[in-house]
């Protein structure tokens, strides 16, 4: 069995070096979750867009593509493409839920104007 050191006992040196590291890691998580939000704000928009057209909230094919190509990108950047592909699907399951919504609201009279709230109108 290992046993822990205790935080108190950690060389001053190691503790700036995790700290630095963990500052990194912060800047990191907060470019993921703007990153995340802007992804999120488009996707709202392909939502009301699918609702007043009567498209499906799924589009497995496009689905298909992205997955293939976030693959690519993930082998390149040296990340497990396993990984790079659950975490689309994790965020693609999401999305669709809200499409999903959308669409409920959009026939059910209770979506809000989307499309009306844009500069000038
Ligand atoms: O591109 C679309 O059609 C979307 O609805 C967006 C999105 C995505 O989040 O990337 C979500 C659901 C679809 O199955 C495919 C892609």
């Amino acid at each position: 069995m290992t046993s822990n050191t205790s935080p108190d006992a950690v060389d001053p040196a190691v503790r700036e070096e995790l700290a630095r590291l963990r500052d990194s890691i912060d800047n990191i998580d907060a470019a993921v979750v703007h990153m995340l939000a802007e992804r999120f704000k488009c996707t709202q928009q392909v939502g009301h867009l699918k609702a007043r057209h009567q498209l499906p909230p799924a589009d497995p094919a496009r689905e298909a593509r992205q997955i293939a190509r976030l693959r690519t990108l993930a082998e390149n950047a040296k990340l497990d493409p396993a990984f790079a592909e659950k975490f689309l699907n994790f965020i693609i399951a999401e999305v669709i839920r809200h499409h999903e919504s959308i669409a409920v609201d959009t026939t059910d009279g209770t979506a809000p104007a989307a499309d009306a709230s844009g500069p000038g109108e």
